[in-house]
């Protein structure tokens, strides 16, 4: 394996089967450093069990991950102290009180006193410096996130996994949340993000594989992604709730609110074309509005 210092994360050929259930079937791709990649996938696309495998809680079958050159397994130690990894689930021990519990943390990265400013400064842009001396079973569930993520972070790690920050925080967390991620990522460390929150990742990420059943199906720059499709979509609107014609029903991709959303492939369904077919059928048009694919197109194009 030809590991790179200069990728934050080079991972290669992994495989890894739970009984008959191959939940990842040889996936390999690189992140390099200083990229906000996001690693997207449907439930059960095998997401958290590579990410499992990058934090050595989990054993790949086959294959290799190195952080910054660092051997997962070969280099655990160092791998790990390269890496801020945020959980999905929220375990933490409930009787520590949030800032005890971070200073405790560090120590098993072999850090003192000198991250302790660092511990405060988290703890202020997380909006938990009132917190800092409430015992962790007194928070809510969007605060134990927040001190999970301090808590991934307190070494300084230039490589940090996030499994699903957002999921379930209200929209008032989210943005502070974004925005400490975009700030992370200013700061020069590679942020890797899963999300299901299609617009996060199409408005944060740079770079984007989607997962699925344990396989890459894509693997590329986001502005890439979202050209991949040669398709645009066109809403109409028909006076007097008018049936669609015939001809135009392939192209039906959704309906809601009184009017339909029609799927144009770039050269095969011009959108003059759509306007001819109506307006032969006698049916006139109330409104209309055009929009390009978003992620969420693509990616259910993809994962369908
Ligand atoms: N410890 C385990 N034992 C048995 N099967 C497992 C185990 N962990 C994961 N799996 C299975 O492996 C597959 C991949 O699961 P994984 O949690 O990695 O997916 P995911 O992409 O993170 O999904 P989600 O978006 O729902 O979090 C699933 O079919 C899951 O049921």
């Amino acid at each position: 394996m030809t590991n790179s210092p200069s990728n934050a994360l080079d991972i290669v050929g992994v495989r890894k089967s739970y009984g008959s259930l191959q939940a990842l079937k040889g996936v390999e791709f690189s992140i390099p450093r200083g990229e906000f990649f996001g690693l997207l996938g449907p439930n059960g696309a095998g997401k958290s069990t590579l990410i499992s495998i990058i934090a050595g809680l989990v054993q790949a079958d086959v294959g290799q991950i190195a952080v910054l050159g660092h051997d997962t397994v070969g280099d655990f130690r160092h791998a790990r102290r390269l890496l801020g990894v945020v959980p999905q689930e929220l375990v933490f021990d409930p009787f520590f009180k949030v800032r005890d519990m971070l200073r405790i943390q560090a120590g098993y990265y072999g850090a003192g006193r000198e991250v302790w400013p660092w511990i405060d400064e988290m703890l202020e842009r997380l909006d938990l410096t009132s917190k800092a001396n409430t015992s962790m079973r007194a928070l809510s569930g969007g605060m134990k996130r927040r001190v999970l993520i301090a808590q991934a972070l307190v070494h300084k790690p230039p490589v940090v996994i996030l499994d699903e920050p957002t999921a379930g925080v209200d929209v008032e967390l989210r943005r502070t949340l974004w925005q400490f991620m975009s700030d992370l990522h200013r700061q020069g460390q590679t942020v890797v993000l899963t999300t299901h929150y299609l617009e996060e990742a199409q408005e944060m990420c740079s770079r984007i594989a989607i997962l699925d059943r344990g396989e890459v199906k894509a693997l590329e720059s986001t502005r890439q992604l979202l050209r991949r499709h040669p398709f645009r979509f066109l809403r109409v609107k028909l006076a007097g709730n008018a049936a669609l014609p015939e001809a135009l029903r392939e192209l039906v991709a959704s309906e809601s609110d009184g009017s339909i959303e029609l799927k144009l492939e770039t050269g095969k369904h011009p959108i003059g074309s759509v306007f001819d077919a109506l307006r032969d059928a006698g049916v006139a048009i109330e409104d209309v509005q055009t929009r390009d694919p978003d992620l969420e197109d693509i990616f259910v194009e993809l994962t369908r």
